[in-house]
């Protein structure tokens, strides 16, 4: 740019639950003054609202025709992340057992995804020096313009490893089970599944620290912006 400073740059990053998407994505907004979305955040809050407002996760058809009602506002600075229903900060009720074991079968939803996908189009649109965001199809359906796509990967071994670590010695085995199954769950949807586009560049993280991902990404982003 003329004066100087850097362009908007827009950067999707997607892959399986425990790939690192959220610490990578967050970081590397931060390092680079980026504003930065969780879109798992966003389908958690809404799954959140159909949970408390008795709706039957089972009926697909129950869902749809409530999935315009609960307003979710998604904050996006990298250093405060924050994610509201209708004006009640949900971050702490968005990630219990019960949200994140029905969360699949309500972004499953056509009508869902067509809601939240609007919300976070707007925001990447309204990102004044650009964001990352972070998901299952951000790639692929959400910004296929997107400046850069990446795709995280890591073994289930090290996800789940990573995953009990952080529910504080939850069993290694059962986390496995329930990140195979949701990711089956995540990939086998018909409207927008988790997949990596076919201009993404992959990261396998399985031996890799978070501060290497991190530093990959952020080189990545800065070769997009020298050839932008
Ligand atoms: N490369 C890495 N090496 C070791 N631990 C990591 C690495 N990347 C992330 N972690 C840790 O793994 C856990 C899961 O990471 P994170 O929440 O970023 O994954 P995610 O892909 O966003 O998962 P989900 O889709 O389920 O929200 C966190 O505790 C994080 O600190
Ligand atoms: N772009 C996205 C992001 C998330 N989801 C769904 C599927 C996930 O299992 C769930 C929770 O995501 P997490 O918090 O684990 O990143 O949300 C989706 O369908 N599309």
């Amino acid at each position: 740019m003329e004066n100087g400073a850097a362009q908007p740059v827009i950067v999707a990053i997607d892959g399986p639950s425990g790939t690192g998407k959220s610490s990578t994505s967050k970081a590397v907004a931060a390092q680079l003054g980026l504003s930065y979305l969780d879109t798992g955040a966003q389908y958690r809050a809404i799954t959140w609202w159909m949970v408390s407002n008795g709706i039957d996760i089972d009926d697909p058809t129950a869902i749809a025709a409530v999935a315009g009602k609960p307003e979710i506002v998604s904050g996006t600075d990298p250093a405060d992340p924050t994610i509201t229903v209708d004006g009640t900060d949900v971050a702490g009720p968005i990630r219990t057992p019960e949200v994140t074991s029905k969360v699949s079968a309500v972004s499953a939803v056509p009508e869902v995804r067509a809601r939240i996908t609007e919300l976070q189009r707007s925001l990447a649109a309204s990102a004044e020096r650009g964001i990352v965001v972070e998901g299952r199809d951000i790639g692929t359906t959400v910004l296929p313009d997107a400046d850069l796509k990446i795709f995280l990967t890591a073994s289930a071994e090290a996800r789940a490893a990573r995953r009990s670590g952080e529910l504080k010695g939850a069993d290694v085995q059962s986390t496995r089970e329930a990140l195979i199954k949701r990711d089956a769950a995540d990939s086998s949807r018909k409207t927008s599944p988790l997949a990596k586009a076919d201009d993404a560049v992959e990261v396998d993280t399985t031996e890799l620290t978070l501060a290497q991902v991190i530093e990959c990404v952020v080189t990545l982003v800065g070769e997009k912006r020298a050839v932008k």
